[in-house]
């Protein structure tokens, strides 16, 4: 099925293929640090500044030969802004949703999020549940089997990231341009792309965060 907002013809190579991702999670679970890492490789070290509403930043990718654009936003965690994410999320083709390891209620909050996601997204939006912060080990309050329990109860895709070492940022990103991707475009022979294998196998290649 191709994902809502998608051509689903094929395309040649070279088309630049548009999409739109959102990060969403509570505030301070650290998807502005996830953002710049992916895009500029560095960690805001320092104080927390709060997104006020929404930003985005774009990256261009190669997935399997076709450039990819990512239209990246990162909406504000704040409860106080939510009415402003609501309108965003029925133009995603993927979601990111995190929590921070380091902080249980921002874990106790996914069910919420999923609540609120399956109220505002759209219904074949890709999803992928990321526990951040993976770097901060004597603060880690959330087991990776919690959120790996977490995941497979709700059937979304999991890695345990960090914005500060850079673990799994760039992995995150091209997993769901890859599914994206393979949504939009169909080569004749090409095997269906598996979300949940290749992060899987990805994750475990990394070394880290057996999934
Ligand atoms: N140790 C560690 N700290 C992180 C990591 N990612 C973010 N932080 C810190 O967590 C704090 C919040 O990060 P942000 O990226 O601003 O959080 P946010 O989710 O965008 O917050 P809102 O904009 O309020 O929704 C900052 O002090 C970051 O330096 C990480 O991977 N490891």
């Amino acid at each position: 099925m191709a994902a809502v907002g998608l051509p689903s013809q094929n395309l040649e190579p070279d088309t630049l293929l548009s999409l739109q991702v959102m990060l969403v999670g509570d505030s301070g679970v650290g998807k502005t640090c996830l953002l710049v890492r992916f895009k500029d490789g560095a960690f805001l070290a320092g104080s927390f500044i709060s997104t006020v509403g929404i930003d985005f930043r774009n990256k261009v990718l190669t997935v399997d030969g076709v450039k990819v654009k990512l239209q990246i936003w990162d909406t504000a965690g704040q409860e106080r802004f939510r009415s402003v994410t609501h309108a965003y999320y029925r133009d995603a083709h993927a979601l990111l949703l995190l929590y921070d390891v380091t902080n249980k209620a921002s874990f106790d909050n996914i069910q919420a999020w999923l609540t609120e996601i399956h109220e505002y997204a759209q219904q074949d939006v890709v999803l992928m549940l990321l526990g951040n912060k993976v770097d901060s080990a004597q603060d880690r309050v959330v087991k990776r089997e919690d959120g790996e329990k977490l995941a497979k109860e709700y059937g979304v895709p999991f890695m345990e990231t960090s914005a500060k070492s850079g673990l799994n940022v760039e992995l995150a990103f091209t997993a769901i341009a890859k599914e994206l991707k393979h949504r939009s475009m169909k080569l004749p022979n090409e095997p269906k792309f598996k979300l949940h294998d290749y992060v899987k196998k990805e994750v475990r290649g990394s070394g880290c965060c057996r999934s």
